[in-house]
């Protein structure tokens, strides 16, 4: 038996689109509504024909849907929230796709007192925006966190559990503060670490306006990628997970300290050690199938 017949979804971007398509592929007969706040994306989804019905307002695409989720910046889920609940059925339950998850809960559950709330994480994703970058597969062999709240309902967040399962991923239980804290380190600062380096070269500009450029099939060209991810939704992840950043911030300066004074004094063997150590991290994560598919969809789509 399917998960839900009415899926709701707010915010029809990247992610919101993807598990769009997603339904239509793998559970056709759930009927599929959606709003977006830009009338720009709404004329999209309809041209697209990524759902049976696109409305204006947020509370009309709720009315009766078994399954809302929202898929707008984390700075705005609150919001959003705010906006559906004075037509949300009471039997419905809220779910999110947001990036962090402590303060999205937070938000979710004061916008929505009383309502059924399951925030979850689909750990898959690319650096581009929009309902015409979404595609079927990008939950395939993915991640999806489901971050339930302490008090919260064990049958909804199974059935959000079945929900992400259908769509090709993977399901993995976790408290919102331990989801902030691995994603952390994970996620958020190797996207902060690549806007950094990509801002850093940009500023010596004698160097970017022609070699950075011209020789950035590298590694280089790779933090690129990432650093060409959507503002609006990093910024809100870093605002809204703020500390655990700043905690993996401070230990990452420590270890780039480490290797810096192992470069200055000609340590040879702690970076051969390092770097030996590093590489078997990335074989075992090859091996576990947790490759970077999303790198290679954007590398192509370059
Ligand atoms: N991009 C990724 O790699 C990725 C991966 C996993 C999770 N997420 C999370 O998914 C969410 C959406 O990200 P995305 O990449 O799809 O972004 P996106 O920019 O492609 O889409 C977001 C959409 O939300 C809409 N929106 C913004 N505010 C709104 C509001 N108040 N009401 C209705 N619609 C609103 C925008 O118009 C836009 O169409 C974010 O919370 C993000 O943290 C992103
Ligand atoms: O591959 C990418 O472009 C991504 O950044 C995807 C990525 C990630 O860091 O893995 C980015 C943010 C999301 O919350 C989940 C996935």
């Amino acid at each position: 038996m399917l998960p839900f017949a009415r899926v709701t979804i707010i915010g029809l971007g990247l992610i919101g689109s993807s598990i769009a398509r997603a339904v239509r592929e793998t559970m056709p007969t759930v009927r599929l509504t959606g709003h977006d706040a830009s009338a720009e994306v709404r004329e999209i989804a309809r041209r697209l024909d990524l759902l049976d019905d696109v409305t204006d307002t947020a509370g009309a695409a709720v009315t009766d849907a078994e399954l809302v989720i929202l898929c707008v910046p984390v700075g705005a889920m609150g919001a959003v929230a705010a906006e559906i609940a004075a037509d949300l059925p009471a039997e419905a339950i809220v779910s999110d796709v947001g990036s962090s998850k402590e303060s999205v809960a937070k938000a979710l559950r004061e916008a929505l007192p009383g309502a059924i709330v399951v925030p979850a994480h689909p750990v898959a994703g690319t650096e581009q925006s929009g309902p015409e970058a979404g595609f079927a597969s990008l939950f395939h062999g993915r991640w999806c966190i489901v971050t339930p709240l302490a008090d919260g309902d064990a049958v909804a967040a199974a059935r959000v559990g079945e929900f992400w399962r259908r769509l090709g991923s993977n399901v993995e239980t976790m408290a919102p503060d331990h989801h902030d804290r691995v994603l952390a380190i994970t996620s958020h600062l190797p996207h902060l670490i690549a806007y950094t380096i990509v801002g850093t070269a940009n500023d010596l500009a004698e160097v970017t306006e022609s070699e950075v450029i011209k020789f950035s099939a590298g590694g280089f060209r790779d933090f690129t990628r990432i650093a060409a991810s959507d503002p609006t939704m990093w910024r809100d992840v870093f605002l809204t997970n703020k500390e655990a950043v700043l905690e993996m911030l401070q230990r990452f300066s420590e270890d780039l300290s480490q290797l810096q004074r192992a470069i200055r004094w000609g340590d040879g063997d702690t970076l051969f050690e390092h770097f030996t150590q590093t590489r078997a991290i990335r074989r075992s994560i090859v091996d576990q199938g947790q490759d970077d598919a999303a790198a290679d969809f954007g590398r192509k789509h370059d």
